[in-house]
């Protein structure tokens, strides 16, 4: 069995596989990895391998004392990844970025694929039918406008993210409303009628904490593809298990 763990900027998601398929999953916070490790480890004695993506500020140290019977990957940029890398700064690509290009590579095998992830920011990537990665676009996540907005003016109050009822908002909240979900929906139609413009044929994967309510605000038709990090951190073992 296998423990994928994916340590995003927000929270941890982790994801328990047997074979492909993901038998238990959930989430957690920084402060509470060790125990939840425990946890998982207990409940899941066949538990071999672990595989972990970090960008958060969690590094490899906090892993080496889990359990000496349990092999560790954490992935690094010198690993071996599916595609040609063509970012002008590949040491500077976020791992999780790397990883999710990794997946829809092994996944969709000869497809332009863009994929974008809506964690604390929203991250765009194209990978080509040749399996170049050529980049893509960072911008902020949900929450993180939400923050913003409050944080950096003097009247402008903290809300959770809601259903816009409409494009005018007729109030502040739903002004604010309006310009983070229904923002962040022109946003992503705007990117991908971008790449229509340039590409015949893409497929598009929309993952991440806030892929389900974002899909359904979209112009295109897209469906949310919420596991696909974790399942992509799967991928990526088996590759690795092919090729080292
Ligand atoms: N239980 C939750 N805790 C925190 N964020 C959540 C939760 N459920 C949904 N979200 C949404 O998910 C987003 C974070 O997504 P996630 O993919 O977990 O981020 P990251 O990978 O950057 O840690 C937040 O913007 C938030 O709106
Ligand atoms: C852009 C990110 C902060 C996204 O992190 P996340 O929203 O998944 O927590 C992460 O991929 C990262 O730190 N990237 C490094 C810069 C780059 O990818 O070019
Ligand atoms: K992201």
């Amino acid at each position: 069995m296998l423990l994928a763990i994916d340590i995003g900027n927000t929270r941890i998601k982790y994801a328990v596989f047997e074979h492909d398929i993901i038998v238990a999953q959930g989430f957690f916070g920084k402060e509470a990895l060790e125990d939840s490790l425990k946890k998982i480890l207990k409940e899941f004695p066949e538990i071999t391998d672990l595989i972990v993506a970090s960008v958060g500020n969690v590094s490899k140290e906090a892993f080496l004392s889990v359990n000496d019977s349990l092999k560790l990957h954490f992935i690094t940029h010198d690993d071996s990844f599916p595609f040609k890398n063509q970012y002008a700064t590949p040491h500077t690509l976020g791992i999780d970025r790397m990883v999710l290009s990794a997946g829809a590579v092994l996944k969709f095998p000869m497809k332009n694929r863009l994929i974008i992830d809506s964690g604390t920011c929203i991250t765009y990537d194209f990978v080509d039918q040749t399996d170049h990665y050529l980049g893509g676009a960072i911008s902020p996540g949900i929450r993180l406008r939400y923050e913003a907005l409050h944080q950096y003016t003097a009247r402008l109050p903290l809300l959770s993210k809601s259903e816009p009822l409409a494009v005018t908002g007729n109030s502040t909240n739903e002004s604010i409303h309006s310009g983070v979900v229904n923002g962040i929906a022109f946003e992503m139609d705007g990117f991908i009628d971008s790449y229509k413009e340039r590409y015949s044929n893409f497929i598009i994967i929309l993952t991440g904490g806030d892929a389900e309510f974002l899909a359904k605000r979209l112009k295109n038709t897209i469906f949310a593809h919420s596991n696909f990090l974790l399942e992509s951190l799967s991928q990526t073992f088996q590759y690795k298990i092919k090729n080292d």
